[in-house]
């Protein structure tokens, strides 16, 4: 294997070292000088000529084995630097010239849902994170990201899965930290006997789970599993898309709710359980799109619980948003003053191209990516509209993901 004399300049996206000469090193930081082992063009480190300023010491005890943290040996300011800058960088390939506000931050033990991975052996349980790149296990015994309830339901978790799970095998376990319990969804590749449901039901009412889910398939449910959005009593669907921190989604919500604050019609796209669509409704009133049914019904039932606090009428529309996103003509039928539109990873290109079009006078745009994010911002401004502000967000502490939120005009708004 050859060795290598390499300089670290900068940060790649995913968080690895860049050389000089291109090669990607995990690990490094700028101002490093390593000597690495190259294998493949891969390079792993083996020594340090000389350690960068930037190398603080990682506070889990699991750091570099499991794969859930990748930046704990950053220091903090450098590392929320870095996050902002996959954000302008993105926006920079697009051409798009703006100073970022500055980012939000999340402090550690905050996430509210956690995914363990889960496999039962002859002699025990291992609950925790997969390897980076790989599908083993890694069983933790602490974690500074998730909040300290979740870490404790990891034992409760094991528990659970030694009286049903199949030795041998691994199922991923999400558990959200719900004001009335841990609300447990398990994804798994074996099918139930009824003796399991059985005993998942009893351990879930001796260990006072909330509810356990298996494979979609709710087995019990103790009672609704609820959390609070911007006030708002809501039970998530099993597994449904949630913000990963609360403090994060109430700087989104503020933000979006400002910016659409004297809009009397609003299109909420790619709605989820209502994270937007329900403090909106305070402002106007909302249609609220989304895909996924169970998620529309958990934001249908927050608003009629909470219906009779002076909010304004929430229509919900079961959308497949990709291939059917709302046409400009039917936003102008529907006299829609503000949008705002969070979609997954992919973005929402169909729909951008749309708004683009269409006389919708103030937009917020929500993401979990910088490249799409980016690339639909080209096609908003493109159309015409005018790019006020961009806040990157940070709430997966020690990841390379990274959120943002861009607030548009069109006109004087
Ligand atoms: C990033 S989440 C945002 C949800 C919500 N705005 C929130 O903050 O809680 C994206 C949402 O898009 C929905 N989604 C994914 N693909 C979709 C599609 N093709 N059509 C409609 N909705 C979709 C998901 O179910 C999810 O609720």
């Amino acid at each position: 294997m050859a060795s290598q004399t390499l300089e670290i300049k900068s940060l790649g996206a995913l968080g690895d070292g860049i050389a000089a000469n291109g090669v990607f090193v995990p690990g490094a930081l700028p101002g490093d000088v390593v000597e690495a082992d190259m294998d493949n063009g891969r390079a792993t480190i083996s020594s340090w000529q000389i350690k960068s300023d930037l190398h603080v010491t990682p506070v889990c005890k699991h750091f570099g084995d499991c794969g859930g943290c990748k930046m704990q040996h950053l220091d903090m300011a450098a590392y929320s630097a870095w996050k902002a800058s996959l954000v302008s960088d993105a926006l920079a390939q697009e051409s798009i010239d703006i100073d970022l506000q500055p980012i939000v931050t999340c402090v550690p033990n905050s996430r509210r849902r956690a995914v363990f991975s889960v496999v039962v052996k002859d002699d025990g349980v291992d609950v925790g994170f997969q390897r980076a790149g790989s599908n083993h296990v890694v069983a933790i015994e602490e974690c500074h990201v998730i909040t300290p309830r979740l870490m404790k339901s990891s034992r409760l978790v094991g528990q659970l899965a030694k009286t049903f799970q199949p030795r041998g095998k691994t199922a991923s376990f999400t558990v959200l930290d719900s004001r009335t319990g841990f609300d447990v969804s398990i994804s798994a590749d074996y099918k139930l006997k009824d003796n399991d449901r059985r005993a998942i039901s009893a351990y879930a009412v001796k260990a006072k789970l909330a509810r356990v889910t298996v494979n979609g398939e709710t087995i019990i449910e103790n009672i609704r599993p609820m959390l609070s959005f911007s006030g708002f009593d809501v039970a998530p669907p099993p597994g449904g898309f949630v913000q990963a921190v609360q403090s994060v989604e109430e700087v989104m919500v503020e933000l979006v709710c400002n910016h659409l604050s004297k809009c009397k019609r609003i299109a909420d796209i790619f709605a989820g359980s209502g994270t937007f669509s329900l403090p909106l409704a305070r402002i106007g009133s909302v249609v609220a799109a989304e895909g996924e049914a169970a998620a529309l019904g958990a934001l249908d039932r927050a608003w009629r619980e909470a219906a009779g606090k002076g909010l304004k009428p929430v229509k919900t529309e079961k959308r497949d948003l990709h291939h059917r996103p709302f046409m400009a003509k039917e936003l102008e039928l529907m006299k829609t003053q503000g949008a705002v539109f969070d979609p997954p990873r992919a973005g929402a290109e169909m729909q951008a191209k749309e708004l683009a079009k269409s006389k919708v006078k103030r937009i917020a745009a929500v993401s979990c990516n910088p490249t799409t994010l980016a690339r639909d911002l080209r096609i908003l401004i493109d159309g015409g509209y005018t790019l006020q502000s961009v806040t990157p967000l940070d709430q997966f502490l020690w990841s390379p993901h990274v959120e943002a939120v861009a607030l548009l005009v069109r006109g004087k708004g």
